[in-house]
């Protein structure tokens, strides 16, 4: 079963939320979170931005298509992203932003493409601020609940922390049009697959979609009204906690329904080191993340 927590609680270290934690992260690997914060209202806002831009003429959004450049950020085409190396190229489209490295910061001036630039259209003309301001919000929230996480796992609260001064968190829109009468069973709205990073931050526009593998084979339908998120783990956090906390197989199919879901990966800065403590190994963080992203961005598979 997919738990539905309360940040407010956990903040608080409520012992009963705080077990539940430990049980979602470590069984399951997914969860629901209320109460952090980021009501209803914001989450239609932001949904609302992302959907007006994916209802723009192909034209448009060719401007800022990540497949002219050597990274991924700006919008990404329908089945510009294959997750599942054993399924055909996802049928939903994207538009991905990063974290904005500030002057002076040691990364400024690296060219790491997991730090590149945003690229941003001129229309919806409130699109950038929307999504911006709602970027370092969800940050924000990401943080609050990796603490959480540490605590429930008799760590440290602050023990990722320094992990994340700069941050390769990427927020993306997810736009599942309609499922195409011509798909077969190999394509998908997103394939099975893991998530990348620590930990993602999703909020969905309420339409049902996103299915979990779980822990006896099923795959079980998690659905989230805006202002409850969902959350789950990626291949960093499994590496880092020694799979204390699960990255946990996830997919859409799709169906007669257009569906937006809009994820924050919150991924640690490039040379933070996600191995398992006491491992001796290096696993440097941006060197995972830029495989994954050349393994599954179309433009990327090609260029590397
Ligand atoms: O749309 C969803 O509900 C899930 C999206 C997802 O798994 C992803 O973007 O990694
Ligand atoms: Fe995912």
């Amino acid at each position: 079963m997919i738990q539905n927590l309360d940040l407010k609680k956990l903040d608080q270290r409520d012992p009963a939320e705080l077990a539940k934690l430990q049980s979602a992260v470590q069984d399951v690997g997914f969860l629901t979170v209320s109460n952090t914060g980021l009501d209803s209202d914001r989450i239609r806002q932001v949904i609302g931005a992302y959907r007006a831009f994916f209802h723009l003429p192909e034209t448009e959004k060719n401007q800022v298509d990540m497949a002219a450049t050597g990274s991924n950020r700006g919008w990404g085409a329908s089945q510009s992203e294959q997750v599942d190396p054993e399924a055909n190229p996802d049928l939903k489209e994207v538009f991905d932003c990063g974290y904005e490295v500030p002057a002076g910061n040691r990364y400024h001036d690296a060219d790491l493409s997991v730090y590149a630039p945003n690229l941003w259209p001129d229309n919806p003309p409130e699109f950038r601020s929307t999504i911006q301001a709602y970027y370092s919000d969800a940050c924000a929230v990401a943080m609050r609940v990796l603490r959480v996480i540490a605590a429930a796992l008799g760590r440290d609260a602050n023990s990722f922390d320094s992990g994340f001064d700069t941050p390769m968190a990427l927020l993306r829109g997810n736009y599942y049009p309609q499922r195409p009468s011509w798909a077969g069973d190999r394509d998908f709205g997103i394939g099975a697959h893991t998530d990348y990073g620590c930990l993602t931050l999703l909020a969905t526009d309420g339409t049902a979609g996103l299915e979990v593998f779980m822990p006896d084979q099923s795959w079980e339908r998690v659905e989230a009204a805006p202002g409850t998120f969902v959350i789950n783990f990626g291949e960093m956090l499994e590496f880092w906690t020694a799979g204390q906390v699960k990255a946990t197989l996830h997919r859409v199919v799709g169906d007669a329904h257009e569906r937006l879901s809009v994820p924050l990966f919150f991924n640690p800065s490039y040379d933070t080191n996600v191995a398992p403590p006491d491992s001796g190994e290096t696993i440097r963080a941006g060197e995972h993340l830029t495989q994954r992203f050349n393994e599954t961005y179309v433009h990327l598979q090609a260029a590397s």
